[in-house]
Formats: C-alpha cells, structure tokens, sequence
C-alpha cells in the first residue's frame, strides 16, 4: 500500500448566519482546505484542516515528494518527515500533518476493511455526544441576531428540540462580561437539569474571570473554558473560584500538558484533532491524561465532515472523555459529504462503522462549493464585520453593543 497523489481544494461553506466570538467572527461561512490522498490502487483518502487558499493549497502540495511511495499505514515515520521539531521552527506543518494523517487513516482503513477507530485501539462507545454551541449571531436571511438574554434562551431551546442537545456552550468575550453573566444565567435558569459553560476564548484579565466564575458558580457549570490566558492565569483562576477549569488554548501540545500535570494548572482538556497535529497525538495525549485521571473533551474548530468523522472516532476511543463535545458543525447549512450532513440523534452522532472515517465525500459537492469559494474568497477570522477598526487586546476592554444585531452588507 504506497501513495501516489494527492489532490487539494479549498471550499466555502455557508453558515445559517455570521458567529460571533471573542477575537473576531466567522463572516457567515467556513473555509476549508480538503485534502485527497490517492494511494496506487486508486483509492482516496480524505483529510480536512482550517482556513484555505492558493497557499493552503500550495503548502499541502509542496508535501507530495514527502509522500509519494509511503505507506499510509506507517503513521509515525509520517509525524517524523513532516513534524521533524527543528523543522517545525521553520516550517510550522502541524495542522498540514493533522489533516494527511486524517487522510492515511481514512485510505488505510479503506484498503484494509476497517474503521479509522480501528486502527487507534478500538471503539469502547458508539456514539458520541455534543453540546449546543451557542454563539451570539449577526441576523441573516432570517435567521441569527441573538444578543439578549431572552434571544440565546429561544435559540438554545430550538437547537435543544431539533437536535437533543442537554448541554449549553455559550461563547462569550464579545460582549462585555456582565452581559455574558446576564445571559448565561438565563440560559442556566430556562434549562436547570442540563450541563453549561461559558467560553470566552481566553480575553478576561485573572481579576475579571474569578469575578465571573464566582458569579456563574451556582449554576450547573460542566467546567469554566478558557476565562482568562497563559498557564499561570489559568492556575490563578482556577485557585480564584470554584468551577473546574478547562482550555482548548493553552494546553495543545505535550510540553504543555506535561507542566499542566506537573503543577495542576488546569482540570479539563478539550483535545482538537488538527491544533494538536493529528488524531494520533490526541489519542496519545487522551492516554497521558488517562494516567493522571484527567477528564478530555473535544474541541472544534469549525469542521465540515471529515473533520468531525475524525472527531467523532477520537469520541470513540477515549475512556476518559467526561464531557459532551464541542461542534459547530449545526451551524452550516450543509456539507460535503454524499447524503448531506451527518445526523444527530438525543444530542449524539453515531460513530461511523464504515472502512476508514466511515464518511464519502461527494465531489459534485466538493465542486459546488469549491465554486462558492472562488465567488465569496476567504474572511479574516480575527476581524469583525460589524466593527471594522476594532481587533482584540487582551484583556479585552473594548466589546461589541449588543444593540447592534444585524451587519450592513451581504455576508
Ligand atoms: O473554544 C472554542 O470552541 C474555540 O476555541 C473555537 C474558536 O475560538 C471559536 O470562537 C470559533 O472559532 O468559532
């Protein structure tokens, strides 16, 4: 089994409406750069990472010599010609790995009859469950313009009846925090028997977010995400006030985890299939965790399919995933996969028992929104639309009025 292309194509996908969040906004779309591994029987895998472009694209294919006569199934030696660490000073190919990785897991699992899970040491679950992920929106076609306590309330009811969900994620850091306590405990109050969090993507000083984690504390947190940045602010916050703490921003790699253990800096870890370099360092990083019983959970970074397949066999593995996963993957309104998006059922999306991730990718859709990358372009992540001078210093002291709901323009 060797490989002997790959092909690379950056889509857009629309979203129901624009997300907002703490360092910018997701404009009413996710790009992504999907990757096809070929290996020489004509089988293709597929892999996904972030962001996308001509020089996504170009960096994806400047791999092709790196991988031409490997075997998909020789993912070690792949992390050592990729992530060589003096290399990496250089050339930072983490997230390129991540989503080749997802690519030879996918082909070898094709060629060889067996899920991706398989290959990481076998499913102990067979579905996985997520949270409601809640973002304040900009009002599109219809749909968004959530600001107001009221208004995240509505709209988390609606995503708890369509889709099950019996646990709340709302990301905050865009408004100003006390509207983020305001909304949060309307959220907590409308839904007492299910799991909140609040995520405000690392922008409150210590002093703030021990402020806000002693307001929020009576409610029926899962954990407290990212208040604050920095490994020693987290251990200050998590000293401050008494929700268990979690990061999906400081702890993404193994020196990281390794002081997070040593010092007890911070209690949960959301594991990303693409931040941490692969789903083979997040399952490595799962069973370090496991060793000094930790609780994981999954984190999303704004995935189409194959991505969250990739998250989904990750689920599948981990004894000691506690908590409901993240995804913003209800946002979209639709996805490259044959059949259109994966379903979820009581909040949970069934694990795929199918050869490899277990999800086909319909290349008339690949094309389709291929196309509406070419016509839309690319959006700048840490900018948002409604406030064009704005960009994010942290801590934050300059948020968004949640008056304002709707943005001027098509996005
Ligand atoms: O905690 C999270 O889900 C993230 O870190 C994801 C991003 O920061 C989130 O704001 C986004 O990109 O939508």
């Amino acid at each position: 089994m060797s490989i002997a292309d790959i092909k690379v194509t950056t889509v857009a996908v629309p979203l129901e409406a624009p997300l907002r969040h703490s360092a910018g906004a997701h404009w009413g779309r996710f790009v992504r750069t999907i990757i096809e591994v070929i290996g020489d029987d004509g089988l293709s895998g597929w892999g996904e990472l972030g962001g996308g472009g001509e020089s996504a694209e170009t960096a994806v294919l400047s791999m092709l010599p790196y991988l031409k006569g490997h075997d998909p199934l020789n993912l070690e030696q792949l992390r050592w010609k990729i992530m060589n660490p003096t290399a990496t000073l250089y050339n930072n190919r983490l997230q390129i790995h991540a989503a080749l990785e997802m690519a030879c897991l996918d082909l070898a699992g094709k060629r060889l009859g067996v899920p991706a899970h398989a290959l990481l040491g076998g499913a102990i679950r067979d579905r996985v469950e997520f949270a409601s992920y809640l973002f304040y929106r900009y009002e599109h076609d219809g749909a968004g313009g959530e600001t107001m306590p009221d208004e995240i309330v509505a709209h988390a009811k609606a995503l708890r009846d369509a889709y099950g969900f019996r646990t709340h994620k709302l990301k905050g850091g865009h408004f100003a925090p006390d509207h983020d306590v305001e909304v949060f405990a309307a959220l907590a109050d409308a839904f007492p028997k299910d799991g909140v969090r609040l995520d405000p993507n690392g922008v409150w000083s210590v002093e703030e977010a021990i402020r806000v984690g002693r307001a929020i504390a009576p409610f029926n947190n899962d954990y407290f995400e990212d208040p604050t940045w920095g490994l020693d602010g987290m251990r200050r916050v998590r000293e401050g006030q008494p929700i268990p703490t979690a990061t999906n921003m400081v702890v993404v790699n193994f020196e990281q985890l390794a002081q997070c253990i040593r010092h007890d800096l911070v209690d949960v870890i959301l594991l990303d299939t693409t931040f941490w370099g692969g789903l083979r360092q997040t399952v490595k990083a799962g069973q370090v965790m496991e060793t000094f019983q930790r609780s994981a959970a999954v984190h999303s970074s704004g995935e189409l399919g194959i991505q969250l397949a990739s998250m989904l066999h990750l689920g599948a593995v981990l004894p000691n995933l506690n908590f409901a996963a993240d995804a913003h993957y209800h946002h979209l309104k639709d996805d490259i996969l044959t059949g259109g998006k994966l379903l979820y059922r009581d909040g949970c999306i069934d694990v795929p028992t199918g050869p490899g991730l277990g999800v086909e990718v319909s290349r008339e859709k690949l094309a389709q929104y291929a196309e509406y990358f070419r016509e839309a372009g690319g959006y700048t992540y840490d900018r948002d639309p409604g406030r064009p001078n704005w960009f994010s210093i942290w801590p934050e002291r300059n948020y968004a009025d949640p008056k304002v709901k709707s943005l001027p323009g098509v996005f």
